[in-house]
């Protein structure tokens, strides 16, 4: 349905590149030729129903699990350990040690991805500064709520200072403010020119925060471009208000379904290509025009729309 320039994925870019990843459990088929690529700078939201094989995607990006085939890339080259160590990764399980303080913690962290124990504390330092949880720096991980968990668990993924950031559902669980804080980290990495790609399902953030969006169904990318692009490839609703109009005006327009109706107004939707000049030179030739209203579809709506098409036989 939609603008699609990740399909097949460029050689040679300075982002991540996932290249036409299958994988299987079993008799199931997790993922089938998933291709998509990250820029340098980019944030890319990977979004799809449960199950659908975003998970599965981030563990191979990151290199914890093996595709059945395709190939993942970072700067053009495959991903290998020396690359693998310059991820910043947040697993959807989390994987912090309870028991172990977060200052701890973190510096560990940041040791085993091969920085000197100093620049490891000064590190964890800023970050839970960044992040607001400076004063829980002493406390176990355990100890803290969910919330501040996943901020520590964001200030993992950070502190050994990634080229690349792979986030499986970074929000959930947020409050607004949390949700305020991680998107300001998040947006600060794509200007220094990190590719981020995490995976949502709040859309409404998705759509606000992305520089593209791709959406995956049954392990397979479905559609993929801009927020606006994936906008403008969808359906558009016109709401017209023609009070001389005679019931089922718009009925004989192609590419036009008439929705509803309230009193004057029709609310009509127009396949994507059709033109909404010509639905008003139809509404112009019934009487005077009060109202006409361009609706594009919102990432939630779209979502629906491709998520419960049939798959592709
Ligand atoms: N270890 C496993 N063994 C068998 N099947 C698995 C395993 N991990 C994932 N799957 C299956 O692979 C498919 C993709 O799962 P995946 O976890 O990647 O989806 P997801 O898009 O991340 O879902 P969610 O939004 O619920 O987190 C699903 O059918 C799932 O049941």
């Amino acid at each position: 349905m939609a603008p699609n320039r990740t399909e097949g994925a460029s050689v040679g870019t300075s982002g991540l590149e996932i290249d036409r990843i299958s994988k299987r459990y079993g008799d199931v088929v997790a993922l089938r030729e998933m291709s998509f690529t990250v820029d340098a700078g980019e944030m890319f939201g990977f979004v799809g129903s449960n199950g659908a094989g975003k998970t599965t995607t981030m563990r191979i990006a990151l290199g914890v699990l093996a595709a059945d085939s395709g190939e993942v890339r970072f700067g053009g080259a495959p991903l290998d350990l020396r690359l693998r160590r310059r991820i910043g990764y947040m697993p959807e399980e989390r994987g912090l040690y309870p028991k172990m303080k977060v200052d701890e913690q973190l510096a560990y962290l940041g040791e085993l991805h091969g920085m000197s124990h100093r620049d490891a504390r000064a590190a964890a330092q800023r970050w839970t500064e960044r992040l607001g949880i400076a004063q829980r720096r002493r406390d176990a991980v355990e100890k803290l709520s969910l919330g501040n968990q996943q901020r520590v668990q964001l200030a993992a993924a950070l502190v050994h200072d990634p080229d690349v950031l792979v986030l499986d559902e970074p929000f959930s669980g947020l409050d607004p403010v949390a949700v305020d804080v991680m998107s300001g980290v998040l947006r600060e990495k794509c200007d220094a020119g990190v590719p981020v790609v995490f995976s949502s399902h709040q859309l409404d953030l998705v759509q606000r925060l992305c520089d593209r969006v791709g959406i995956v169904r049954a392990g397979e990318l479905v559609a993929s471009g801009t927020v606006a692009e994936l906008r403008d490839s969808g359906p558009v609703t016109l709401i017209v208000d023609a009070p001389d109009a005679a019931p089922g005006w718009a009925d004989a327009l192609p590419g036009v379904t008439a929705l509803a109706t309230d009193g004057t107004r029709t609310t009509l939707r127009l396949e994507p290509g059709t033109d909404d000049q010509s639905v008003l030179h139809a509404a112009l030739a019934t009487g005077p025009v009060r109202e006409f209203t361009r609706h594009r579809p919102a990432l939630t709506e779209l979502f629906r729309n491709v998520v419960t098409e049939e798959p592709a036989a």
